[in-house]
């Protein structure tokens, strides 16, 4: 099979002029899931000859299938060492986008090139709340690609940060949802990707298991490594994200420096509060679009 198109600043091609090197490219990408049995009911009752012929047409859609367009024609170029937030409102695609980016859904146009590994911080598919913390550590490191050796090296760091303590020889279940998630996180940044994604974990836990979740991430970085993170919290973009980009629809409508694009943001979504208000549509030519 021929090699796919590389599109100008694959990684491949090394630094660019001035000297940023790309640790992501996401060319004109496009995500569509497709829901099945979304049908309506007329359309399930419908008699068995139409429903052969429907079967066995190129033409016309299969009953029940809805295409949720999630994603639309994005295209950006992500650097290494960079951490780029993704903003926008629910439903937007941020997620969506992110998880494409961690190789967990192809694209079904265009493409994603990658310089090294993506992990999905995250193990919760993986972890099994009947087991003790300390399997789970065990369990999850594998899953991030450590050995066993290499995990119970990390452990007693996995523990520590996690602030467990002896909590760590109970099950998972018996955790509060914040202990849970402070080990997932300790688990997720055991191991340290070439590009970490992010999603929205950083709004769970106290002040203080934030700003050391904040310190992680800063060292990922300096490790010249690229961070990608979704949150709905304005702060948390301005504060750890240098770029940031906004998406709505499915549709990548801003890119620039985090502090730009989450005011311009907050603007756009205060205008709309006080439309919507009066009753009427935000006003033409100041929206997103
Ligand atoms: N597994 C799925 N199957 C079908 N549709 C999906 C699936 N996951 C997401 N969607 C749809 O894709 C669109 C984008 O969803 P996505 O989760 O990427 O948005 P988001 O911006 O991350 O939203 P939020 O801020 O609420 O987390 C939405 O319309 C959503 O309903």
């Amino acid at each position: 099979m021929d090699a796919p198109e590389r599109p100008e600043g694959h990684p491949s091609a090394g630094p660019t002029a001035d000297g940023r090197r790309p640790a992501a490219i996401v060319s004109h990408v496009d995500i569509i899931y497709r829901v099945y049995g979304a049908g309506r009911a007329h359309e399930v009752e419908e008699d068995e000859s139409n429903l052969f012929a429907r079967l066995f047409s190129r033409t016309t859609p299969q009953v029940g299938v809805r295409e949720v367009h999630a994603v639309k024609d994005a295209s950006f170029v992500a650097y290494q060492g960079e951490s780029v937030g993704l903003i926008g409102r629910n439903g937007s695609g941020k997620s969506t986008l992110l998880r494409a980016i961690a190789g967990l859904i192809p694209p079904d146009r265009g493409q994603i090139y990658l310089d090294g590994r993506a992990a999905l911080l995250g193990v919760n598919a993986v972890l099994m709340r009947k087991l003790s913390g300390a399997r789970n550590v065990m369990i999850g490191g594998q899953a991030l690609g450590l050995s066993k050796q290499e995990v119970r090296e990390r452990f007693a760091d996995i523990v520590e940060f996690s602030g467990i303590g002896s909590f760590i020889d109970l099950p998972m279940e018996s955790y509060s949802s914040g202990m849970a998630a402070r080990l997932r996180f300790a688990i997720s940044t055991a191991a340290v990707p070439d590009i970490l994604v992010v999603d929205e974990a950083l709004g769970t836990g106290d002040a203080d298991f934030r700003k050391r979740a904040q310190d992680r991430i800063t060292q990922i970085r300096r490790d010249a490594g690229t961070v990608f993170m979704v949150s709905h919290n304005n702060n948390t973009i301005k504060s750890m994200c240098d770029r940031a980009l906004w998406m709505e629809h499915g549709h990548l409508i801003m890119d620039g420096p985090s502090g730009e694009v989450v005011d311009a943001y907050a603007e756009w979504v205060a205008r709309r509060r006080r439309a919507n208000r009066r009753g009427g549509p935000t006003p033409p030519g100041q929206g997103p679009a």
